[in-house]
């Protein structure tokens, strides 16, 4: 089971690579605008596959070649390390 994150400074990498922290709840959000929709949309299939594969999947919307995507764990109301893994694995598929 997930726990929250004890020590917060994990995050930093994070938020110097463009995740912020969400406004009144425990959870990191990033906006990805891609070159075109199918850029967008093959983004997220490839990041579903492993969102599925850690078991941790994304809060997430797409309109045209942006997607904005939330991450936070339900399962302990807050940010864990699943969410970090997840946050690292789709800003590497996004390069
Ligand atoms: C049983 C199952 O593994 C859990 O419910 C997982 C699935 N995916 C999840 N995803 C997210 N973001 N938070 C969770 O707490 C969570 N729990």
């Amino acid at each position: 089971m997930a726990e929250k994150l004890n020590d917060r400074s994990a995050l930093d990498p994070l938020l110097a690579q463009g995740w912020e922290l969400v406004d009144g709840r425990d959870a990191i959000c990033k906006t990805y605008v891609f070159a075109n929709f199918i850029a967008a949309f093959g983004w997220m299939t490839r990041a579903a596959i492993w969102a599925e594969k850690l078991g941790h999947h994304p809060e997430w919307s797409n309109v045209y070649k942006t997607v904005d995507v939330t991450l936070t764990t339900h399962d302990c109301g807050g940010v864990s390390d699943l969410d970090i893994k997840l946050a690292q694995k789709m800003d590497a598929l996004a390069e």
